[in-house]
């Protein structure tokens, strides 16, 4: 049987000439670059199907029928596709290829170790976690792609990954030298779920690498160790993670991996929690596996290079951490669920049970919660403590806030264990545990042992709360250790402690904040700092944020219901009005007196990331008070937030501050990830807004719909930016409205207008008087589109002679179709040099006919003399 199947990989490569396999050979070493560490030439079919095998697994049929498809050996692929679906419904896949793999790995005895190794991940990843007692829900049923956005070095945005598969592919590499992929993101974007389904990919063979070993790892570890512990490379490996016996197998894998460290994948989930009391020296790194140092060390050296140089890393962190730049392969930012991907998981999750259909039509009719719930652990929660309790169900009909949830989260837990948090044991319990967190969070510790619990009050029969979850297996069972159930959940406890202790002084709740505490940074001395350098507070610890974040919410007036059963009115007053004051006199110092900038626009203020931070404070205390106080240090004609990391749900954030500024003014939010769901809380803003920018922003066509409805009833927008984003024909309908009240500029550059799309604009164009500007590059109008376009500007009062941005193609069609309606044009659009190397002779005639263009407007590169004489070569060569 398993010759069968090794046969039928074997024999369409017997069949390729001498040139096809070299083909074939430069198509899977450029896929699968680790699948040949050595020579690619004169390797037979045999050693080649091994390796192909032994690399990819379950995945080697695929990805030899994906490239002999890439080479135009159809008849080959569907061949070898027959044979391999006859297998599999003869024999059963997991059957056929377990025995056969296992002959495989006679040959080679590290593989024994790989299989093992694949096992343990495919356990290990199987499920998700969830607080729902006795039931497991598998991570394959549950998991929907997130945004995956890669970034240059330079942070220019580089696109999505399409799938997880792609995560360790060429996709998005800026620095082949490099070999860490680093990924970052907020709280909650599924950091750690995007490795454990990657891990889960590759334990398949489905992910996009031929790695024969993958190592998972998460920082948190690396804290569990004492300043004094030494351990070498493979004692880290295989005593501490993956166990393999001494003796043949482990030198076996042992030898294999020093001799290709790059078939080695090394994950790091969770860089921003690596405890910074650890300051191991900036130089100190080692070079070799057997080697004793502190774990921190070899972690360092790893990434670095020094040890295991070649080898694939991927760490994870939130977003703001520091990592050195130069050892980055590859960046990816998670961005949470798009609004489609929303809905796939909302149907997932409430697929057959009634309850939980209840929680997504309330998420489906809640903006403010929609918008929430676009973070894959918010959603998560919602779901989680609704199916545990009706009553949490009800509360969502109320004012949601991020407070809220979390304490919906809590209160689920504790139902678990048929406890109340308002009675007096419940309550007891529910301070032992946030006296816990804080402990931790203060020792910025996250694995946490029986001392730590004791001394909080926490036992045995504690944990089935579910709040606390094992954590030992980090030291192999041999010590009892725990961790809060997500990081946020710690956070949320910490503050809630802040709030609930009586005996800390009033002070001592605005401790996480940076300004009142000496700043105890994340430090590595190799992350690009030293410790004596001061920082921003973007750079301070992300779970301090996010205790400071719940800290507002939890004093907020809104949420006194909240607190009042569980604490004396006085003490709370007392800490409202302290943490009040304390976030006036910051809005009074960071918002007055902004430095404001000359633009287009006006007179503009830009406001950083950082200040965003302090306006979710600000609105999660819901203070009318202070959002008066922010708005007033806005007063500039622009309110830019570019790059800011602004998302929906920041959009209400900003609609709670901004609605006091009474002026007309711009809002810049280009390049951030609003989404339709933010349009819809910028809502009350649009009566006030006269030009509004929103290029890449996730973008759809509900979300123009929803500001068209808006600005045709003020009629006071002069200006609209959307480049890259994604509307459709439908989208440019109701742009094309927009075009006729309100004529100014419109950019709609790279979206997917096509023809029909073009038509509605081209016309609303025609019969606009005062349009002046119209950006339409990278979209697919065609040549229906440009023949609309052509008629709209031919004697438009301010379009002709001047008019612009339709991407290369297309502006060639329309200029051929100009030159026929007789309707000079001044060419102004994207031009760069490699555009300019494949003019086309239409346009070249163009240019014979009419002269240069007068005046041309390139993207990131000018019209300067070269190009001129570029252009005058081209054309005497006619
Ligand atoms: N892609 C996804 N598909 C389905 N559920 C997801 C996905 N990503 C995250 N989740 C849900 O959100 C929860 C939190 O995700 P995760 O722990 O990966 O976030 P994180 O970004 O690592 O957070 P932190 O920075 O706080 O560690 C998961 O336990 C899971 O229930």
């Amino acid at each position: 049987m398993c010759l069968v199947s090794y046969q039928a990989l074997k024999s369409p490569l017997e069949k390729l000439t001498e040139d096809e396999w070299e083909q074939f050979m430069t198509h899977l070493n450029k896929k699968y670059p680790s699948i040949f560490t050595g020579h690619l030439h004169n390797q037979s079919a045999l050693e080649v199907v091994k390796n192909i095998l032994v690399s990819l697994k379950e995945g080697a049929f695929r990805a030899t029928v994906n490239i002999l498809k890439n080479m135009d050996q159809n008849e080959l692929a569907d061949s070898l596709q027959r044979d391999e679906g006859g297998m599999n419904s003869v024999f059963g896949s997991t059957q056929l290829r377990g025995h056969f793999t296992y002959l495989i790995i006679q040959s080679y005895p590290f593989c024994q170790f790989c299989e093992k190794l694949q096992h343990q991940l495919k356990q290990q990843t199987y499920f998700l976690p969830t607080i729902t007692q006795g039931e497991k829900v598998q991570l394959q049923n549950m998991y929907i792609d997130t945004l995956m956005e890669l970034l240059s070095d330079k942070n220019e945005r580089l696109g999505y990954l399409e799938g997880v598969d792609q995560l360790l592919s060429q996709k998005g590499v800026f620095n082949d030298k490099a070999q860490v992929t680093f990924i970052t993101g907020d709280a909650g974007t599924g950091k750690s779920i995007l490795l454990q389904q990657s891990q889960s990919l590759w334990s398949k063979g489905e992910l996009d690498t031929g790695a024969r070993f993958l190592f998972a790892f998460s920082c948190r570890q690396f804290s569990a160790f004492q300043e004094s512990d030494k351990i070498s490379l493979w004692d880290l490996i295989f005593k501490h993670n993956y166990t393999c016996p001494d003796g043949d197998m482990r030198n076996n894998v042992v030898e294999y991996i020093l001799k290709n460290p790059e078939m080695a994948i090394f994950t790091f989930d969770g860089y921003d929690e690596i405890n910074s009391n650890f300051d191991q020296g900036t130089d100190y790194e080692i070079s070799s596996p057997e080697e004793t140092a502190h774990p921190l060390v070899l972690l360092k050296s790893l990434l670095s290079g020094k040890l295991l140089n070649g080898s694939q890393k991927v760490v994870t962190a939130r977003t703001g951490t520091e990592f050195l730049s130069m050892l980055v392969r590859k960046r990816v930012i998670l961005k949470g669920f798009s609004i489609d991907q929303l809905q796939k998981y909302t149907d997932k999750y409430s697929q057959g049970n009634e309850d939980q259909k209840l929680v997504s039509v309330q998420i489906n009719s809640n903006h403010l919660l929609q918008s929430l719930c676009l973070i894959p652990l918010f959603c998560w929660i919602v779901f989680e403590s609704c199916s545990q309790s009706v009553e949490i169900l009800k509360t969502l009909d109320h004012g949601v806030t991020l407070t809220s949830i979390f304490m919906d989260l809590v209160r689920a837990f504790f139902s678990r264990s048929n406890l109340n948090i308002y009675t007096e044991a419940g309550s007891w319990k529910l301070r032992a545990f946030a006296k816990l967190a804080h402990l931790g969070m203060e020792k910025e510790k996250f694995v946490l042992n029986y001392d730590h619990l004791s001394s909080c009050g926490i036992g045995e029969n504690d944990l089935k709360v579910g709040i606390l979850i094992p954590a030992s297996y980090y030291d192999n069972g041999k010590t009892a250790t725990f961790q809060f159930m997500h990081l946020t959940l710690q956070s949320f406890l910490t503050a809630l402690h802040l709030v609930l202790e009586e005996q800390m002084s009033t002070r001592g709740i605005l401790q996480f904040f940076p300004q009142l505490q000496s700043q105890h940074f994340l430090h590595l001395p190799w992350r690009g700092g030293s410790k004596s350098q001061t920082k921003s507070s973007s750079q301070t610890n992300e779970h301090h944020h996010y205790t400071n974040l719940f800290l507002c919410g939890l004093l907020s007036k809104q949420n006194n219901d909240l607190q009042e059963p569980l604490m004396s009115l006085p003490l709370l007053r007392k800490k409202q009005e302290l943490l009040f004051s304390f976030l006036s006199d910051n809005v009074k110092l960071n918002f007055r007196n902004l430095p404001l900038d000359k633009i287009d626009d006006g007179i503009a203020v830009r406001l950083t990331h950082d200040m965003l931070r302090m306006l979710r404070y600000i609105f999660e205390t819901r203070s009318d008070k202070l959002a008066k106080l922010a708005a007033k240090g806005f007063s500039a004609q622009v309110i830019k937030l570019t790059y800011c990391k602004v998302d929906s749900f920041d959009c209400e954030v900003l609609a709670f501050v901004l609605q006091y500024q009474k002026e007309f003014y711009c809002i810049n939010l280009d390049n951030n990830n609003i989404s339709d769901y933010g349009i819809r809380q910028l809502k009350p803003l649009f009566s006030n807004l006269t030009t509004l920018r929103l290029c890449d922003n996730q973008i759809q066509d509900e979300g123009v719909a929803i500001f068209t409805n808006e600005f045709l009833k003020y009629k006071a927008l002069k200006g609209l930016t959307l480049f890259t984003n994604h509307i459709t024909d439908i989208g440019a309908k109701h742009i094309a409205r927009i075009i006729e009240e309100c004529p100014h500029f419109r950019r709609l550059g790279n979206n997917r207008i096509t023809g029909e799309g073009g038509r509605y604009l081209a016309n609303a164009i025609q019969r606009s008087k005062a349009i002046y500007y119209v950006g339409m590059w990278g979209n697919k109008i065609g040549d229906e589109g440009a023949k609309h376009f052509a008629e709209a500007i031919r004697n438009h009062p301010n379009l002709s002679p001047c008019f612009q941005y339709l991407s290369i193609p297309h502006l060639m069609r329309v200029m051929v179709l100009s030159l026929f309606l007789k309707c000079f044009i001044t060419l102004e659009g994207i031009l760069d040099h490699s555009s300019i190397q494949n003019l086309s002779r239409s346009f070249i005639f163009f240019v014979c006919a009419f002269g240069l263009p007068s005046s041309i407007q390139t993207t990131g590169f000018q019209w300067g003399s070269s190009t001129k004489t570029e252009m005058a070569t081209k054309i005497n060569r006619l």
